[in-house]
């Protein structure tokens, strides 16, 4: 202390030594420490060093360590001593504090002159999205005057670079504040975009410590903004924008921030109703955004679920697979099938029309396909006139019974060069060709009549070229050839009058002739275009000009047919024959038929076995209009069906497949139509109004089991139904009288016979089977069945008629009319009406009729008689009683 103290009073100087040279030799342990005083007197002093003390580094100490040496220098080091160096760290200390001092007022000057740049800024930037909020506005007003349609416009106008946004943030900065423009590859998303203020962007960086040094720069930001805080600001939205800037939230002129208000309604605005005014531009904007971003994804969302469908619809398709289909649920498909007035079950059919409308109700497209399909193509291509070449014209005889049809073709049959040789034109196959001296060919058509003819064409086959009329001499115009002419004419088929019978005695053709006229047949004879003929079958006279006058026509219709080509015509009839199976008639129209072509007949289909023409020779083609008979084809094809050759027996199964679906289908459906009038029908007959007579038809050939259809539904009464069960060709079996027993029905057997176990059957269950081998006997027959079902009608029947002569009141009785019976009878119980003037006032029944005090049954003319009415008392002097009954009259 004492050393220490010595320093204090002298104004000597500390040097210090390094250790181990001190002056006086001590050992290196120990510093030394030379201390001068005036007048050259010097002291050494020893320093110890204290090796566990460790010095502190770096930050001299405040003070000197009580427990040494004073003014003691730090052992092994040439610094300061610790007093120097309190000394050093209290200047500096007070140097700090000045300057903080001092930065602290620069600071806060320069936060004022930054506020009010601020401040101006604010300023400039209100008058600048004022501006903004006019011209845009304005914008908004004209859009609203445009279509609602422009929507996608202005929402282009949105995206657009061309945005009065865009331009206001860069083209005019903000003095004092730097402005960033979004670049061009980082543009905010449009909703983005949309919610932000039309003021320019502040540039926000990291928010350094308050005691950060300054920003250096005048352009640099003031404003500091934490992510949070810019969060909050957009939220709050523009009007909030540039309002408070930050450090200082009291700031002054924040506060005064018009633009806060304009996002806010407060009460007394809200009182007063001047919402609109309150309500900012950009809210508007903002819900509009919502609006159309709410709208898009609603949208997107239907979109999304309303999956445009191609549904495929075929003829008929369950209410099942339709919502299977369409993918919707079936509850939903039943609803809207009840809404169209269709009541139907999920599994229940219903037609591509209806499904159609379902479809198209659930927003799906609809692709119509037929089954029918398979047929397309089969027909073949169309002919070119190059290829074509002349065919024989095909006949078809028609006329009024016993006019001499069937004698007449079997006349024209012996014309054929070789109906002389053996075996001439011997089988009847439904249609033969006779070849004539000239080489000509004409094929007639073996089945006569216009029912036939007909039954053909509704089956889509017209064969006929040229129809022959037969007209007999000696009867002239008879009902069926009138009938017969509206068939042909209906056909477009060119007639030839054959008059027939001309060898008789009472023969007259020009009697044949007028009766023509009024059915529009002009004979050429009497200035008209139609050929006639007078013939004579029995004598077989004028037949080669009746063939003349055939081969004139086709002339005149200029018949032709391509022979080099796949077979296609028309089936003229069908059976099934004992030895050779199935056996089809069929007219080749188009092509040639081969032996081993595959061919589809109706719903049948078969290969070409063999070929057999009318003379029952066995042939290898069959060209265009030649009859001919085809072995080999599966099954019965039905008269007046289609056929033709298709290219491979795959096609063939298919369309047959087709066409035998289709039939069934077209049987059930008639089954499902009977079923849904049966109701009514049954209502109807029960009340005597409509009866039925059912029938079932087997016949030899397809030809008579049409014709006997025919005949018999033209029987059919207003009352009395005839329904044909079915009509096929072959022997009657046990399933054909077990449908006419179920049908409550009959079996016309037209040249055929029932088995001996149908006829078992149909004895046992009471079915009526008739045997016919003359069409008009099964009609004969018929009619009488349905005439004998006609209910019996009530007629009125006049009786006759009394004059009242004088009235009596009577008591407990009413008034009695003392008449005369000037007409008739009258009797007890009749109807009457009462005439007065002629005009009948009163019309009931007869309640007593007397003949002085006794009842009578009757009273005749002549006589008196007392008459009373039932339930009326207005009787007078000079009225007339018309008396009536009513009867039963059997149909
Ligand atoms: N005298 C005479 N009789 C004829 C002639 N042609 C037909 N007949 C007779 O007339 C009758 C009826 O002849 P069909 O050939 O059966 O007459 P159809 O028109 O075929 O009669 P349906 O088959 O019943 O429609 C027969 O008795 C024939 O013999 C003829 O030219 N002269």
């Amino acid at each position: 202390m004492s050393e220490g103290n010595d320093q204090d009073q002298g104004k000597g100087r500390l040097s210090l030594r390094p250790a181990g040279r001190s002056e006086v030799g001590h050992t290196v342990d120990a510093g030394s420490v030379r201390q001068s005083f005036s007048h050259g007197r010097s002291k050494v002093v020893q320093v110890e060093v204290r090796k566990n003390r460790k010095p502190v580094s770096g930050a001299p100490k405040a003070g000197v360590s009580g427990g040494r040496g004073a003014g003691g220098r730090q052992p092994g080091k040439r610094g300061l001593t610790d007093t120097e160096l309190a000394v050093r760290q209290r200047v500096l200390e007070e140097q700090r504090k000045e300057t903080a001092l001092k930065e602290a007022q620069r600071i806060e000057q320069e936060k004022i002159q930054i506020l009010s740049a601020a401040e101006e800024a604010r300023r400039r930037e209100d008058d600048e999205r004022r501006a903004a909020e006019e011209r845009e506005r304005e914008a908004i007003e004209a859009q609203q005057q445009e279509t609602s349609s422009d929507a996608e416009s202005s929402e282009a106008a949105v995206a657009s670079p061309s945005d009065e946004r865009g331009p206001v943030v860069s083209a005019q900065p903000i003095p004092g504040v730097v402005t960033l423009a979004p670049p061009p590859g980082r543009l905010r998303p449009l909703a983005e975009r949309a919610i932000m203020p039309t003021k320019p962007l502040v540039q926000t960086r990291p928010a350094p410590a308050p005691s950060a040094t300054p920003a250096s720069g005048a352009g640099e930001t003031l404003r500091l903004r934490t992510g949070r805080e810019g969060a909050e600001e957009e939220r709050r939205g523009p009007a909030r924008k540039g309002a408070t800037p930050p450090p200082k939230r009291n700031a002054g002129p924040a506060k005064k921030d018009t633009g806060r208000r304009s996002g806010r309604i407060d009460v007394q605005a809200a009182i007063e109703g001047d919402d609109d005014k309150t309500r900012s531009l950009a809210s508007v904007r903002r819900q509009r955004e919502r609006e159309r971003r709410q709208a898009e994804l609603e949208r997107l969302r239907t979109d999304q679920v309303r999956v445009v469908r191609d549904v495929v619809l075929p003829e008929t398709i369950t209410v099942q697979e339709l919502a299977n289909r369409m993918a919707a649920r079936q509850g939903e498909v039943i609803k809207s099938l009840m809404k169209m007035g269709v009541m139907a079950t999920v599994t229940q059919s219903i037609d591509a029309d209806t499904a159609q409308l379902i479809v198209e109700e659930f927003g799906h497209r609809v692709r119509r396909v037929s089954e029918s399909d398979v047929e397309i193509g089969i027909q073949g291509v169309e002919d070119i006139e190059d290829d074509m070449t002349s065919r024989p014209p095909v006949v078809t005889i028609m006329g009024h019974v016993d006019h001499g049809k069937t004698s007449l073709l079997d006349a024209l049959r012996t014309t054929d060069i070789a109906a002389g040789e053996a075996g001439g034109i011997t089988q009847h196959i439904g249609a033969y060709q006779v070849k004539l001296a000239s080489g000509a060919k004409i094929t007639f058509i073996d089945t006569p009549g216009h029912e036939a003819f007909t039954a053909m064409r509704a089956r889509g086959a017209s064969v006929t070229d040229v129809v022959v009329l037969v007209v007999a001499a000696d009867d002239g115009v008879m009902p069926q050839t009138a009938e017969a002419i509206k068939h042909a004419k209906a056909a477009n088929a060119p007639i030839i009058v054959a008059i027939n019978k001309i060898d008789k005695p009472g023969a007259n053709a020009d009697r044949v002739r007028q009766e023509l006229l009024s059915y529009e047949l002009v004979v050429e004879s009497m200035g008209g275009d139609v050929q006639d003929v007078e013939v004579s079958a029995l004598k077989r006279t004028n037949l080669d000009k009746l063939e003349e006058a055939i081969l004139l026509q086709a002339e005149i219709l200029d018949l032709k047919a391509n022979p080099e080509r796949a077979a296609e015509g028309a089936v003229i009839e069908g059976r099934l024959d004992r030895g050779r199976g199935p056996v089809s008639t069929v007219l080749v129209q188009k092509g040639t038929l081969r032996k081993g072509d595959i061919v589809v007949a109706g719903a049948e289909w078969g290969r070409v076995r063999a070929l057999v023409d009318d003379r029952n020779r066995q042939v290898s083609d069959a060209p265009p209009s030649m009859p001919v008979e085809i072995l080999g084809i599966a099954g019965v094809p039905e008269a007046g069906s289609s056929f033709v050759v298709v290219e491979n027996e795959n096609r063939a199964r298919e369309i047959s497949e087709f066409r035998q679906r289709k039939i069934k289908e077209h049987a059930a459906a008639g089954k499902t139509a009977a079923r849904g009038t049966l109701d009514q029908m049954l209502a109807r007959i029960q009340a005597g109004a409509q009866k039925e007579v059912a029938v079932l038809i087997k016949a030899d050939v397809q030809g008579s089991a049409e014709a006997i259809k025919l005949t018999v539904e033209k029987l059919a009464h207003e009352e009395v139904a005839v329904r044909v069960l079915n009509d096929t060709v072959g022997q009657i079996t046990e399933s054909d009288v077990q449908l006419a027993k179920a049908s409550d029905g009959l079996i016309i057997a037209f040249n055929v016979r029932a088995t001996s176990q149908a006829r078992e059957m149909a004895q046992r269950d009471g079915v009526e089977i008739r045997y016919y081998s003359i069409i008009y006997q099964v009609a004969d027959d018929i009619e009488q069945l349905v005439k004998g079902k006609v209910a019996p009608k009530h007629r009125e029947k006049f009786l006759g008629y009394a004059e009242i002569r004088q009235v009596f009141n009577i008591t407990k009785v009413g008034k009695v009319a003392g008449s005369y019976i000037t007409e008739g009878v009258v009797k007890r119980g009749c109807g009457v009406r009462l005439l007065r003037d002629g005009v009948v006032i009163h019309e009931g029944d007869l309640s007593q009729l007397k003949r002085f005090k006794d009842d009578v049954k009757e009273v005749a003319r002549g006589y008196e008689c007392g008459l009373s009415f039932a339930g009326y008392n207005d009787l007078r002097e000079g009225d007339v009683v018309e008396c009536f009954e009513m009867e039963l009259v059997p149909a």
